[in-house]
């Protein structure tokens, strides 16, 4: 679930771009890069750490222009590799294109078979690259932008925001479920596409409204432009953004993440209350979830586990072995808080139960005498396909448990999830406009094996519609 951004600014990009992508951090640890273009010349500065890692001034002086791209990964398809860092360059007679991905594609295999036959040689091992490909196969044989990115949307099957740099042009698009979020902002002296609002607002920017599923956005020195690609009968909006990938102040297709969780919270109480003493959110992402609980239950909001504000997302380490050491030094208990206490302990979700488990032993170790443990998602019972490294049925631990049994491998004194119905009210998008696929087994796309529900899709004989005034996009947004 990588992070996304790209910007044209009258006044430079690269020092907008390092705070965009500072904010996005969340969305992926393993590395960071970014590309910026002036005159004739792509710069690209891009390594495996986190941002501040990456980057120094020094560094970003060098990244001249006005417009840029700028990616931080967490690794679906290729590993953690130094040649799979993104933004990804393809050169050819004057063609300068740097592209970045938010996504996964499922057809990876097949469309990398294909270019290769046709003679494409690909120097990572990553499906963004596919993309990248196929755009610069179609510049080079003189299609246009549109024409290059329809030839995506008709063949990429899987999830795709993606910005690209094309000789000083940011493009941005965004597949035509829109699984993967992009929202466009007005900064001072220009305009920025990112994954998510909270890195427009890190710039003083204003969100203008999200890139629909199936548009093609354009930037560069005259303004905005947009059109529409690809058109769907729904939307696959990824259900597990609001849970837990998005950040709780972004706003994302219309709706602040905060209201969803702190409502998913409210809803986890009237759904099986509870009598405790203190309702205990699991930072970071739990803590909307627990004020919600606590707002419903007018049961005392009480910090019974510290976090470690140096230790990134856990559940988004590549191995076991990690995400195992990393939850012990990230969350650390307030025992006065949980000495003798009936505690509800409110999380965003179980996946692998390597948080749960480790901290409901903590808390007991702590002196709590109940631990009643509050999910705000369903099970997560299926793999993710589309962007979420959740491979396989085998490491899911509620795939082959039921409830009870989950609660018993975690060790709570009760254990309750969200049900499906109130998570989809509480986001407020019906859920045939929402990717369920880890909470059903049901995926928007067409995955081999797995069982799916179809959408049709269409491509608009696209016309270029100039669209300069963010007021006009504005009042489009609230409509
Ligand atoms: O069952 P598991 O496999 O442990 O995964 C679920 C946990 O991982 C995530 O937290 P994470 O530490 O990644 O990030 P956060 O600080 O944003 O909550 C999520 O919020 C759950 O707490
Ligand atoms: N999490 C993502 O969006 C990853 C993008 C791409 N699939 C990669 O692995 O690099
Ligand atoms: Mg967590």
């Amino acid at each position: 679930m990588c992070g996304i951004v790209g910007i044209v600014d009258a006044s430079g990009v690269s020092f907008p771009l390092y705070y965009a992508l500072y904010a996005l951090q969340h969305r992926g640890q393993e590395s960071a890069g970014i590309s910026t273009f002036e005159g004739t010349t792509l710069y690209t500065h891009k390594a495996q750490g986190l941002v501040a890692e990456v980057f120094n001034s020094q560094i970003l002086q060098k990244l001249q222009g006005n417009a840029g791209i700028g990616h931080v990964r967490y690794p679906t398809t290729g590993s953690k590799i130094p040649e799979n860092v993104q933004p990804f360059n393809f050169r050819y007679l004057g063609l300068e294109l740097s592209i970045a991905h938010n996504g996964n594609l499922v057809n990876t295999a097949e469309l990398r078979a294909e270019y290769e036959r046709r003679g494409q040689i690909f120097s990572t091992t990553t499906d963004t690259e596919i993309i990248g490909s196929i755009i610069a196969d179609a510049l080079r044989t003189s299609k246009s932008m549109e024409d290059a990115v329809r030839l995506c949307m008709r063949r990429l099957r899987g999830s795709y925001s993606v910005v690209a740099l094309v000789n000083g042009t940011v493009y941005a698009f965004r597949d035509p479920l829109g699984i993967k979020p992009l929202c466009i902002g007005k900064i001072d002296h220009g305009y920025i596409v990112a994954s998510e609002s909270v890195a427009i607002d890190a710039l003083d920017g204003t969100l203008l409204r999200d890139v629909r599923p199936g548009e093609l956005v354009c930037i560069d020195e005259d303004g905005l432009s947009s059109t529409q690609i690809a058109t769907a009968n729904r939307r696959a909006h990824c259900i597990f953004e609001y849970i837990y990938f998005a950040r709780a102040d972004s706003v994302m297709d219309g709706t602040l993440v905060y209201d969803v969780r702190r409502r998913i919270g409210q809803r986890l109480y009237d759904a099986k209350p509870v009598e405790a003493d203190t309702v205990c959110p699991v930072p970071d992402s739990g803590i909307a979830y627990a004020a919600g609980y606590a707002e419903r239950s007018c049961i005392p909001f009480v910090e019974g586990l510290m976090k470690n504000r140096y230790m990134g997302r856990t559940f988004i380490m590549p191995t076991q072995q990690q995400r195992e050491r990393a939850v012990r030094i990230k969350l650390n208990t307030v025992r006065g808080n949980l000495k003798d206490k009936r505690v509800v302990l409110v999380d965003d979700s179980i996946v692998r139960g390597t948080t749960s488990r480790r901290i409901v032993n903590m808390i007991r170790e702590a002196g709590a005498e109940e631990i009643h443990l509050r999910v705000g998602s369903p099970p997560i019972i299926a793999p993710c396909y589309l962007g979420v490294d959740m491979p396989t049925r085998a490491e899911l631990i509620a795939s082959s448990r039921d409830v009870e049994a989950v609660r018993e491998s975690v060790g709570a004194t009760t254990l309750a999830y969200i049900p499906l119905e109130d998570l989809v009210e509480a986001i407020g998008w019906s859920e045939t406009n929402l990717c369920t696929g880890c909470l059903t087994g049901c995926y928007p796309v067409d995955i081999p094996g797995e069982r799916s529900c179809h959408c049709i899709v269409d491509y608009v004989a696209g016309t270029h519609q100039a669209d300069l005034s963010s007021f006009k996009m504005e009042k489009e947004r609230t409509a």
